[in-house]
């Protein structure tokens, strides 16, 4: 089972404290992740009981917890939190909007003190202009769910994975499809360092209920890249109320993060766990194949006529993430537009020209670990995990070696992209690889054939 799958299916489940005697009973939290582990795990989580010496009248049973949020709270005791039940529909003014198209400024709230919100939604990131694929499918398939039936079953929705792989587009789609469906939805779309800033200076102006009451009385938060609130504590204390109140008005939640929420590091356990309530889904690099669909999609938004090698071209040699698929393919049209040539592979050569003489010198973090994964048959994310077992710790090891070979990046730097390590695990995995390289013709092998796919 790979980690994301472990990730989104199996760590959500509780064990049920008051099961029955001889009976096992784990809780999803939702219907979907338990219809989902009945199907695929539950003939193997039997074997495991069985294996882990249970006796033979222990029955093992998956419900849905039937209310996650209300047992929690138990647990945690906030004294001093009063949730102020939201309103369905807006009370707060629209703004008139002069924004052009690309973004909306659906309302200006001004609070106390000056402090204003700026509720802001890229209307070109929707689901229609995104494209589906393998490494997105199930990402796609929960915000789809989401904007059908918001603050249902997959709250909170959390999306992690790497930098211009489509989490942000995703949440966006759903804010979009939620105000197209009801124009006086209350969406609020924001980076956490926003967050954080709006609310230190609600603090500094002493507006701070006004900031509670406004966060709490909307109908969809949709926040991007939480690691930020790491090492944040009072940001995490007030968000940690704000997602509660929330989630107990049946207000949705959507979070994207760069990595797995229990791997960042500086964030409270509490919310660590909270996060995973909901639904957990990782987004992948994409495959070759979905690099070419975004580029040919790309193309017809633009009513360009990309044709299908040029395309392949491209995608070829732009692997690591969209934003960056993207920007080779604004310089073909740019190169096309300014020389009036029709596009096609030789116009693509010449207009990444520079690009890829600069790829073909500098080799990537990034591209050692795809190479390397691919290599491996195993993921990126596998890569940053904290998984140890060999299948996964030497091709990291690897990787790392590569990355210090190969890149100009200090050990700190590559502890840090590979899951946010430190610099001895780093030399630790310089010195190992260097060693079995002297003792195993397989990893010289392999070492040799990584080092040709990265420099040739
Ligand atoms: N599957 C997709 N189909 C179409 N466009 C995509 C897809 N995935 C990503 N993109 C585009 O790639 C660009 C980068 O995506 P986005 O900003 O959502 O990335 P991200 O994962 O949030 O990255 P970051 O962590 O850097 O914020 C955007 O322009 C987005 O529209």
């Amino acid at each position: 089972m790979s980690p994301e799958q472990f990730n989104t299916w199996i760590r959500p489940l509780q064990l049920d404290s008051q099961a029955l005697a001889n009976e096992i009973s784990l809780l999803a939290p939702n219907q979907f992740i338990k219809s989902w582990v009945s199907d695929k795990f539950m003939s193997r989580i039997v074997e495991l009981v069985a294996e882990a010496g249970a006796s033979r009248e222990t029955k093992v049973v998956l419900g849905v917890a039937a209310n996650s949020l209300a047992r929690h709270r138990r647990v945690v005791p906030e004294p001093d939190f009063k949730p102020v039940v939201a309103s369905p529909v807006s009370t707060h003014q629209s703004a008139p909007t002069s924004s052009p198209d690309l973004i909306r400024a659906d309302r200006d709230v001004d609070v106390e003190g000056g402090l204003k919100h700026q509720h802001r939604l890229n209307t070109q990131f929707t689901f229609q202009r995104f494209v589906e694929g393998k490494s997105n499918q199930l990402g796609l398939a929960a915000a789809r769910q989401i904007a059908e039936n918001p603050g249902g079953a997959y709250n909170p929705l959390f999306i992690y994975g790497g930098v211009g792989l489509g989490k942000t587009h995703l949440m966006h789609a759903v804010g979009n499809a939620l105000i197209e469906k009801n124009p006086n939805a209350k969406v609020l779309y924001l980076h956490s360092e926003r967050f954080v800033a709006d609310m230190v200076k609600a603090l500094q102006l002493n507006a701070i209920n006004d900031f509670k009451r406004y966060y709490r009385s909307l109908d969809a938060l949709l926040i991007d890249d939480i690691q930020f609130f790491a090492g944040k504590e009072r940001s995490q204390e007030e968000f940690f109320h704000t997602f509660n109140a929330l989630l107990e008005g049946g207000q949705q939640i959507i979070l994207t993060c760069d990595r797995y929420p229990r791997e960042i590091d500086g964030l409270e356990e509490r919310l660590k766990s909270r996060f995973g309530w909901g639904l957990t889904v990782a987004v992948e690099p994409p495959e070759l194949e979905t690099r070419v669909a975004i580029l040919m999609k790309k193309a017809t938004q633009q009513h360009l006529d990309l044709p299908h090698d040029a395309a392949f071209f491209i995608a070829q040699r732009i692997r690591s993430n969209v934003r960056e698929l993207e920007g080779a393919l604004k310089r073909v049209i740019a190169n096309a537009n300014f020389t009036g040539r029709p596009i096609d592979v030789e116009l693509v050569r010449e207009s990444l020209k520079d690009l890829l003489a600069l790829q073909d010198k500098q080799v990537s973090i990034d591209n050692i670990q795809r190479v390397v994964a691919e290599y491996y048959k195993i993921k990126v994310s596998d890569l940053h995990s904290k998984r140890r077992s060999r299948s996964v710790a030497r091709p990291r090891q690897v990787a790392m070696s590569l990355a210090k070979e190969l890149t100009n990046h200090s050990l700190p730097e590559i502890g840090e992209a590979f899951g946010g390590r430190d610099h001895t695990t780093v030399l630790h995995a310089c010195r190992k690889i260097k060693s079995l390289q002297e003792e195993s013709a397989d990893i010289r092998e392999d070492t040799k054939n990584l080092h040709r796919l990265l420099t040739t």
